[in-house]
Formats: C-alpha cells, structure tokens, sequence
C-alpha cells in the first residue's frame, strides 16, 4: 500500500480544524475578499483562476445581479473609510484538495484529472456560470447562475439535474460555512416553472434549523428580477468527519 493510514490522517490533519471553517469567513484578516472557499483552507485550492469573477461569457443581468452583491461586500464610511459590508463574495476554483497524492483512495490519474463537476470546463459561459455570495448576520447565500447551452434537458430549456446540481452548491455552500464539513443526505426539490437555457437566475438559500448534526437549509430559485418562481426546496445536510470522508469510512 503506496501509503499508509497514518500519513493518510496527517494529510488531512494538515488541513486544518473544523473550526477554522467557521473563523476564517468571520475573521476580520479576510475582510475585502474571503480567502477560503467554503472554509477549508487556501491552501488546497489551485490558485490558477476564481471562476467566481466576471468574464466576457457574463450577460448584462448576470453583471447587473453580480455587481448588486458585490457592491455590498465594501462599503465606505465617512471620511472615506471602508469597511466590511454584509456580503462576502465566494471565490471559486476548479479543484478542492491539492494535498491527495494518491494511495488507496485516490489514484494518480483521479489526483490529476478530478475537477470540480460545477467548474470543469475552462471555456466560459457554456456551462455553470455562477457566483455565490454569503451575508453572515442572515445567514443566507444567493447564487447568481448563468446557465450555458451544455446544459440543455426539454429543449431550449435547463436539464433539472443541471438545476439540482446549483441548488445544492448553493444550499452546500451555506451549510458548509455554517456547520462544517457535510454532506447533502436529502434535496427535496419542487420544479415549478422550466428555466429557458441561457437564461440568469436567482438562488437563495437560508438556514431553516439546526438539529444536532443536522443543518436543514431552505431554497428557491427564480428569475433574475424575482417574478417567476422556478424551483423551491428544503434540504438537509448531515455533519461529517471530513477525515472519515477522505478515508471513505
Ligand atoms: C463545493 C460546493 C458545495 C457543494 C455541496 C455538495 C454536497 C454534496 O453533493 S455531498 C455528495 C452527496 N451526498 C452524499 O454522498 C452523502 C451520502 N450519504 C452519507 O454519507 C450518509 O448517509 C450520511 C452522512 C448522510 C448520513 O449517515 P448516517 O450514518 O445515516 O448518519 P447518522 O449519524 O446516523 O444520522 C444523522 C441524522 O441524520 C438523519 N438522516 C441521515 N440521512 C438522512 C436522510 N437521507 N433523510 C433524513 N434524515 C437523514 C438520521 O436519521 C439522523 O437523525 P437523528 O440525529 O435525528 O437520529
């Protein structure tokens, strides 16, 4: 066995307690832009692109949506002071952990090739196109998601697996910051109205309750200017030992 259990469990000692999930997002040092994406460490992340900043792919309510939160991750003070404003925006990158180099749970090839589902494609503006934002004191994430002509289900419209897969980035994101490691162990998803391919809408997520090691999360999506109502969802997440999970335990 090219690695043993216990370097296994450094590795992933390496990564940092759980706590700092929490802390990271909430210490004034990651004030301006949050340094850790959903609160592990930066560390394990490439640091070749934020697949989370604009690109030439992004349509005007995209930006307009983007700009809106954005906007509101600073604010100034008199005197032209600036300080935290109530959003944080997300960055994103198209792989979560560097540190793995193979051994039983992972292969050579899986290490060098995994790509995040929602980012693996560097080609902007075909597929996910989306930018989370987080607000602490409501405990809530919105999305912003562009959806690319890959992801076609009923003709000219999105694939509902397309739009599962953001609700539980989205509903993941928040319940990762606010509980730590997890794992989606229920989505239940109600799919009101198509969403037209290309189109940009609106995610929102908010902390329902918390029960023990349980984080249920509520969530909609509409359209970008909040009219129409495409989907809405309750999900529950479940709290995990992120070491169980590299060990597959
Ligand atoms: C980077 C962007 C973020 C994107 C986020 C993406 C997140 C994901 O997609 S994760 C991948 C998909 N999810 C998975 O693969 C999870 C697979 N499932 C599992 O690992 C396990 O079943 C797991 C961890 C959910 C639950 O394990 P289990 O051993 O049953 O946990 P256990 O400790 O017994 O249960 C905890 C509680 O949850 C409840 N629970 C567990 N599963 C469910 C469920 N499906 N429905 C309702 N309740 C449940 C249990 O009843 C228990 O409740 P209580 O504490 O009241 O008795």
């Amino acid at each position: 066995m090219a690695w043993s259990l216990g370097r296994i469990c450094k590795s992933v000692q390496r990564l940092g307690s759980l706590s700092s999930v929490q802390s990271q997002l909430s210490h004034p040092a990651t004030s301006g832009s949050v340094r850790t994406m959903l609160g592990l460490p930066s560390s394990c992340f490439s640091k070749t692109r934020d697949f989370s900043l604009p690109n030439s792919s992004w349509g005007p309510e995209m930006m307009r949506l983007y700009k809106h939160y954005n906007s509101q991750c600073e604010v100034v003070m008199e005197g032209g002071v600036k300080q935290e404003g109530p959003w944080r925006r997300l960055p994103s990158y198209n792989r979560v952990l560097k540190y793995a180099t193979g051994g039983v749970y992972l292969n050579k090839i899986i290490q060098s090739k995994a790509r995040l589902f929602t980012r693996n494609t560097g080609d902007p503006g075909v597929a996910f196109e989306y930018v989370l934002f987080f607000n602490r004191e409501e405990q809530r994430c919105v999305g912003i998601f562009q959806a690319g002509h890959l992801l076609e289900g009923p003709p000219g419209h999105v694939h509902g697996g397309a739009t599962a897969t953001m609700i539980d980035t989205v509903t993941g994101a928040l319940a990762l910051i606010l509980s730590g490691p997890v794992v989606t162990a229920n989505l239940n998803i109600n799919y009101r109205k198509p969403i037209p391919l290309g189109s940009t809408v609106l995610l929102e997520s908010s902390l329902d309750r918390k029960e023990g090691k349980k984080t249920f999360i509520t969530s909609k999506v509409t359209s970008s200017d909040g009219s129409k109502l495409h989907t809405d969802t309750t999900a529950l997440f479940v709290s995990i030992s992120f070491s169980n999970l590299l060990l597959g335990s």
